[in-house]
């Protein structure tokens, strides 16, 4: 993906395919927000939702929103291996005891399998609640932990993830680690277009900080 043109060509295919925004938003890796404005831009005909952005959020402009296209690193081993690298390196100064590192699927599990090579810690998967929705309320779903990697309960351990965009999936796993009997010490991700320090009390490190210039 390359410029807005091709993001809003994505958005309207997503959108005809019936695609809720909030899901064209997950799918983009972009703001709720920004996904209406996407699908608007695109005159798409596609699913509509009742409620429309806020004209101030998004202005003429459109909104205030970055997408993080970061498939030149995870297409490719190499690279994917040393991101991973760097971000282990990032954590070495959290947590003497931390034997786990939990991967957020889709995007985190490929870069959690390297910090947790990278740090000699065992291997946990989260699954967020948003994945297993289909329909109805998204607040009654769990999120859940693969049985086909370690077990989270007694353990300290580390969360990875591609990027926050919201915050709102490393709360979520944040809390279900604490639910399951775990002790998240930090987290780490790519891109953090937030900037937050902590999640839940837990410290949150990043490669890049999106950083806002010129908003209130
Ligand atoms: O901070 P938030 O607003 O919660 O957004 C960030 C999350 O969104 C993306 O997941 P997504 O489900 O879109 O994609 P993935 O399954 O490919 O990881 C990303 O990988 C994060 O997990």
């Amino acid at each position: 993906m390359k410029n807005v043109d091709d993001l809003i060509a994505s958005a309207a295919e997503l959108a005809e395919r019936g695609l809720s925004k909030g899901e064209i938003a997950d799918e983009l890796n972009v703001s709720r927000e920004t996904a209406s404005w996407l699908v608007e831009r695109s005159g798409s005909t596609g699913y509509e939702e009742p409620d429309q952005p806020d004209a101030e959020t998004t202005g003429a402009s459109g909104p205030h929103d970055i997408h993080v296209d970061w498939s030149a690193v995870g297409r490719d081993s190499t690279r994917l291996t040393q991101i991973g690298r760097a971000m282990a390196d990032l954590l070495l100064k959290e947590g003497e005891e931390v034997d786990l590192t939990i991967g957020i699927e889709k995007a985190g599990a490929p870069l959690a399998t390297v910090v947790a090579s990278e740090l000699d810690t065992d291997l946990g998967s989260y699954a967020p609640a948003k994945h297993q929705w289909e329909e109805g309320d998204i607040e009654e779903l769990g999120g859940s932990f693969s049985r086909n990697f370690a077990q989270i309960r007694d353990r300290e351990c580390y969360v990875v993830d591609d990027t926050i965009t919201s915050g709102t999936t490393m709360r979520e796993t944040v809390e279900s680690i604490r639910e399951e009997g775990g002790d998240p010490v930090a987290c780490v991700v790519i891109v953090d277009k937030q900037g937050i320090d902590e999640i839940e009390g837990v410290p949150v490190y990043s490669l890049i900080d999106v950083v806002r210039v010129g908003e209130e």
